[in-house]
């Protein structure tokens, strides 16, 4: 972390006032965290409804021309990783293989950015047929989404019978030479009896599971901290099945804590965001597909780089805009408060 005095800022600091920030070029916070993980939404549309992400009848369409276009997340992309110190891009929604353009996005990208790993988060619902183009193209990592491995339980979590086509699209993954293909399950009470199955179908594919809590970013608000299976709930009933054991955390930024399971060397994740929140090392910052860019996924406070961008502005003044956005940063989600308030937009709404 950069060393320089960030003062006392409250948890969610409501103040555009960017008079006291030190004059560096990277993405520096008042809190001293710097974000280096660039996550870019480029879509709202999506092949599946899960309901802890999803209303059923999907999100309102963003109409077209206040999409980013690819030349523009291209550009963006080539100011962060250019003018701001970003280390790593990750591509999200909504579902970005919903973009026919994706190919053309990551091709650009890693023209303006050669050397920095390019990631997906996806659903893979359709990803075999891509998969190896996208890896042509220069994607570099993929996660994807999977919950259960049961048939039923997948088709009402998702309210979409496309169990196979997930499966086809992780084995495709792993087929074409990604690295390191992982794989994220959101923790639901529907799902937990089926978590054993899930790990051991992982462990058989050779994929690297994780486990993520809730968070209050469901487009219904029904999520309730009582309702909520926690890190811990889990661990209870993994352990019936396997002998876990704690793995030392690889990096303090990195969101998963790790098990090794029946002595290794597999491994199973879990991202505790609620109950064990690693917001006091977040090294993440947002453009979402309308291209604003989001401090942290509570806060609706957002600076708009689309206006800039269609405005005429330089590289150098999109970067100002961008530190800007990020010196105000909160310390956290603030979940646990007796003020929260959920954000107005849901996970796929962001970018996740
Ligand atoms: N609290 C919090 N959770 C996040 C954030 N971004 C993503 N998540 C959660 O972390 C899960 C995994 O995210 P991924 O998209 O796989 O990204 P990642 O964990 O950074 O990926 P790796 O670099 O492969 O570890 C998501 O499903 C979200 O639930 C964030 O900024 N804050
Ligand atoms: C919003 S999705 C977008 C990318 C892609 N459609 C997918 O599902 O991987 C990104 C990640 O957010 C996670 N997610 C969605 N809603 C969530 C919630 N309420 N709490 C925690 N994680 C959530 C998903 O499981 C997924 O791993
Ligand atoms: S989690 Fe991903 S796949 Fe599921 S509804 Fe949200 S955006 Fe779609
Ligand atoms: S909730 Fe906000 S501060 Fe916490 S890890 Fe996520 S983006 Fe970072």
């Amino acid at each position: 972390m950069t060393a320089v005095d960030v003062g006392m800022p409250s948890v969610r600091a409501e103040t555009d006032d960017v008079s006291d920030r030190p004059d560096v070029p990277d993405l520096l916070d008042r809190f001293g965290r710097v974000a280096r993980d660039l996550r870019v939404s480029i879509t709202e549309k999506c092949s599946l409804r899960c309901t802890y992400c999803m209303p059923e009848e999907g999100l309102p369409a963003i109409p077209r021309e206040q999409l980013l276009t690819t030349a523009e997340i291209v550009r963006l992309v080539g100011v962060a990783t250019g003018l701001l110190g970003v280390q790593e891009v990750r591509f999200t929604g909504g579902e970005p293989l919903m973009r026919r353009d994706l190919e053309d996005i990551i091709a650009g990208c890693r023209r303006i950015a050669p050397g920095v790993p390019l990631a997906l988060t996806s659903n893979a619902v359709g990803l075999a047929h891509r998969a190896q183009d996208l890896r042509d193209a220069g994607l570099t990592r993929v996660n994807i989404s999977l919950d259960t491995v049961d048939r039923d339980h997948f088709a009402r979590l998702t309210r979409r019978d496309r169990l196979d086509s997930v499966l086809a699209g992780i084995r495709a993954a792993k087929t074409v030479g990604f690295t390191r293909v992982k794989v994220n399950a959101v923790l639901m009470p529907e799902t937990l009896d089926g978590a054993a199955d899930l790990l051991q179908w992982c462990l058989d594919e050779g994929v690297e599971l994780r486990f993520i809590e809730e968070m209050p970013l469901d487009a219904d608000h029904e999520w309730a901290r009582a309702n909520m299976v926690t890190a811990q709930r889990l661990l209870e009933v993994l352990g019936a099945r396997f002998t876990l054991t704690e793995t030392p955390r690889e990096d303090p930024s990195a969101p998963a804590e790790r098990w090794s399971v029946d002595a290794g060397p597999a491994t199973v994740g879990i991202i505790a965001s609620v109950t064990r929140s690693f917001c006091s090392d977040c090294d993440r910052t947002r453009l979402t597909a309308e291209g604003t860019v989001r401090s942290c996924l509570f806060s609706d406070r957002e600076t708009d780089l689309r206006a800039a961008v269609r405005g005429g502005a330089t590289d150098d003044e999109l970067a100002a805009l961008w530190r800007g956005a990020m010196w105000n940063k909160w310390a956290g989600h603030g979940i646990d408060a007796a003020d929260f308030v959920p954000p107005e937009r849901s996970m796929g709404a962001i970018g996740g």
